[in-house]
Parts: C-alpha cells; sequence; structure tokens
C-alpha cells in the first residue's frame, strides 16, 4: 500500500513539474492563466448559471492542456533538432494551431455567456 502511495506522489510531482515548466517557459500560458482568472472572477460577478460554469471550465481547461501539450512537442522537436528541418516547423506550427484554435473557442465561449451580461448591465 505505501509503495503505491509513494508511485502516485512520485508521478503527480512530475506532473505538477511539467506544469510548472510550461507556467515559467511559455509566456502564453502565463497569459492563459492570467485570462482564464479573469473570466472566473467575472462568472462570480455576475452569478452565472451552471451550464455556463461547465461551458467555461471545460474551455479554460482545454487551453491550459493544450499550452501543456504544446511545450512537450516543442520541447521533443528542439531535442530532435536544433537545425532548420521543414517538419520540425510543421511540428511546431501545427501545435502551436492548436493552442491558436481552442483560444478562439475559449474567446466564442467567454462572449457568448458575457456579452449579453455587459450589455444588460449598461443598458
Ligand atoms: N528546428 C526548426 N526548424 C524549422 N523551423 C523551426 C524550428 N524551430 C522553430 N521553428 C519555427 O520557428 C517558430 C518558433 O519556434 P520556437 O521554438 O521559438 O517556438 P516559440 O515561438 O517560442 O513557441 P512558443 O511561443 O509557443 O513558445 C516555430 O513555430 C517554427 O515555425
Amino acid at each position: 500500500m505505501g509503495k503505491i502511495r509513494r508511485k502516485l506522489t512520485k508521478s503527480f510531482s512530475y506532473a505538477i513539474d511539467g506544469i510548472k515548466y510550461t507556467i515559467k517557459s511559455q509566456p502564453n500560458m502565463r497569459i492563459h492563466l492570467g485570462v482564464g482568472t479573469i473570466a472566473i472572477a467575472a462568472g462570480i460577478a455576475f452569478r452565472i448559471a451552471s451550464y455556463e460554469w461547465l461551458a467555461l471550465v471545460i474551455v479554460i481547461f482545454f487551453v491550459f492542456i493544450l499550452e501543456i501539450l504544446n511545450t512537450a512537442i516543442e520541447t521533443l522537436v528542439d531535442l530532435y533538432t536544433e537545425d532548420y528541418h521543414h517538419l520540425a516547423k510543421v511540428a511546431k506550427d501545427t501545435a502551436a494551431g492548436a493552442v491558436m484554435v481552442a483560444a478562439i473557442m475559449s474567446v466564442c465561449v467567454g462572449l457568448i455567456i458575457f456579452l449579453p451580461k455587459i450589455v444588460n448591465w449598461f443598458f
């Protein structure tokens, strides 16, 4: 039992190391964290419904997940080659594209949830 717990603790701490590395090395991850925090604060301020929380939390975490995977792919490419290679460019650009698509999706969800509330608030 102790052995299993020690193994789980180790895996957990390696995963946290990966997340910490992404936050430290990727300015974009820090932007995602900032925007996610603002969106959560806005959700609290506007008392959004539970289905809106569901959509908001999913898109926020989806962007985090893809940024972490993007970092893993970038790092693997750099480990493989530091020379210019067309396929290295394709790998990095497509991984970055995935993050961008997720970020656009999260902006759309944010607008769908908050825009009517902001308009109501002002008018
Ligand atoms: N080995 C390589 N061969 C060809 N093109 C590369 C290579 N490394 C990077 N690139 C190109 O340069 C771009 C920037 O690569 P870089 O490693 O600096 O990532 P980045 O822009 O810092 O990504 P992020 O901002 O997400 O950290 C890549 O998207 C890719 O188009």
